[in-house]
């Protein structure tokens, strides 16, 4: 039965405790509606205090406004304090990459915190159940996750000040459809439920009626497999924290650097939740698309017997190997750019790790080094001078060639790879004319045969 199998799960798991203070989040769906009428069926056992959260997401007009109300007219009729809002996701939100269910489901949970702080409620409590947490388990390790992830919907998680828990894992969707029918609940089915979420339909549809044709324990089964995998990472997870101040050569935000060897010196298993754990660090509140295939990445970049090497990841991280160490540090066109006024005479430091050194030519002609120095007329430019990264589409009018070249086939001739081309220093004058490309290709500024009629400027690139 629905309500023994319930308790002993909420027993085992001490998710409630007595004389508590719960908040229930009800849609009106079966799942929810079951959840709160078991609630306030066994509520003389724990006498806790009982308020539902409500939320009417707009969706479906009328419809949805009409669950909505129905909620709080069965809170009424049973005596519960009900709390709701409605709430539209902005109708744009797609543009900005993210999905309304995405959204709303954000809103929803700011709206609990809302609830939990106004009625001091410790625990919030939804109606995720067994199948839910078949498929989830299923969507995410075919998706490759890793760590707890693929554990699947936690029972008991930290949640704003007090717990999130979802009593009815181990209970199947039918095992609920029953009480409902028993109890002569009327819950309202939300349509939208089953078209929004492509990919868990197509578990659901395809994948869960084998498992549970399979066994008809399948649930318990999984169940067990996510509280066991929950604990085990768990534990190697407070096991490699201890281990990890000593990877640590500098932790900073979006920039960090560790000890290859001392990862590589743990055991396989921990090294994987090591690598795990450097990544939630430079992750953290960054939704990203990490799966088990990254760490796999990083561990053969660590094991890769060339002394340097470098790994791209999601969200512009890169990884950057060097001997005995690895950086890490999050590439932003954006904050790459720079424009500096070249400093003639003088130095100019650039972001770039060079610089640009510029005086007048006195007397004898410095020795040219190919494309690190450059030999600048006076009377051939408009002053000042400018050092910045490149303009989309900017050409050059290179020395030699008698035509000009767009930057970008100059940085592809001579394999530039894109992240070094955004933040290559290009020399233009006060008309915007590109000069020189150090380091790289000249223009046809720099003659071919130096008089000494007109005043000359040395330039040279070199390591700061
Ligand atoms: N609009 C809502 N307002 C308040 N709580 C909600 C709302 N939608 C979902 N929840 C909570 O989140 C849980 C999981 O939601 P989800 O949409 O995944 O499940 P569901 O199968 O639609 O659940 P239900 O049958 O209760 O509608 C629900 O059981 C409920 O506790």
């Amino acid at each position: 039965m629905l309500k023994e199998k319930v308790l002993k799960t909420i027993y085992r798991n001490e998710l409630i405790q007595e004389k508590s203070k719960l908040l229930v989040g009800v849609s009106g769906g079966p799942d929810s509606l079951v959840l709160l009428h078991f609630l306030k069926q066994v509520q003389p056992l724990f006498h806790y205090e009982l308020t539902v959260a409500s939320v009417d997401h707009m969706f479906r007009g009328e419809e949805s406004y009409e669950d909505y109300k129905y909620v709080e007219q069965i809170c009424e009729q049973w005596g519960i304090v009900f709390e709701g809002r409605r709430i539209d996701v902005p109708a744009n939100i797609e543009q900005t990459g993210e999905s309304s269910q995405l959204t709303s489901r954000k809103l929803r949970f700011a709206f609990y915190e809302e609830m939990m702080a106004k009625h001091q409620t410790s625990t919030l409590v939804l109606g995720h159940h067994g199948d839910d947490q078949i498929e989830t388990v299923l969507m995410r390790l075919t998706r490759g996750a890793t760590g707890k992830a693929r554990a699947g919907i936690p029972l008991k998680r930290p949640f704003y000040t007090g717990y999130l828990i979802r009593p009815f894992l181990e209970l199947t969707k039918d095992e609920i459809i029953e009480y409902a029918g028993i109890h002569k609940l009327e819950p309202r089915y939300d349509p939208s439920n089953e078209k929004d979420d492509y990919v868990r339909n197509r578990f659901r549809h395809e994948v869960l009626p084998f498992l549970k044709k399979e066994n008809r324990k399948v649930h318990e089964h999984f169940q067990r497999f996510s509280e066991e995998l929950y604990e085990d990472e768990e534990f190697f997870l407070n096991l490699v924290s201890s281990k990890m101040p000593e990877v640590w050569a500098q932790q900073e935000k979006d920039y960090a650097v560790i000890q290859i060897d001392r990862v590589l010196a743990m055991p396989k298993p921990l090294q994987r939740r090591a690598i795990q754990l450097i990544l939630n660090y430079l992750y953290l509140e960054r939704p990203s698309s990490l799966s088990a295939l990254h760490i796999d990445q990083l561990l053969a970049l660590f094991l890769n017997p060339q002394p340097s090497a470098e790994l791209h990841l999601p969200e512009g991280l890169i990884a950057e190997k060097s001997y005995k160490t690895c950086t890490f540090r999050f590439f932003r066109q954006e904050s790459l750019k720079y424009s500096l006024k070249l400093q003639i005479p003088g130095e100019t430091i650039l972001p770039n790790g060079y610089k640009i050194k510029a005086h007048y030519i006195k007397e004898e002609i410095p020795v040219l080094k190919g494309n690190y120095s450059f030999i600048l007329p006076e009377s051939a430019v408009q002053f000042p001078l400018t050092v910045r990264t490149r303009n989309e589409g900017e050409r050059m009018a290179v020395k030699g060639l008698g035509g000009s070249k767009k930057l970008k086939e100059i940085f592809i001739n001579e394999k530039i790879p894109l992240l070094e081309r955004n933040v290559w220093p290009v020399i233009i004058d006060q008309a915007g004319t590109v000069i020189w490309l150090p380091g790289l290709k000249k223009s046809n500024v720099e003659p071919d045969i130096i008089s000494d009629e007109t005043s000359l400027i040395y330039l040279e690139y070199k390591k700061v």
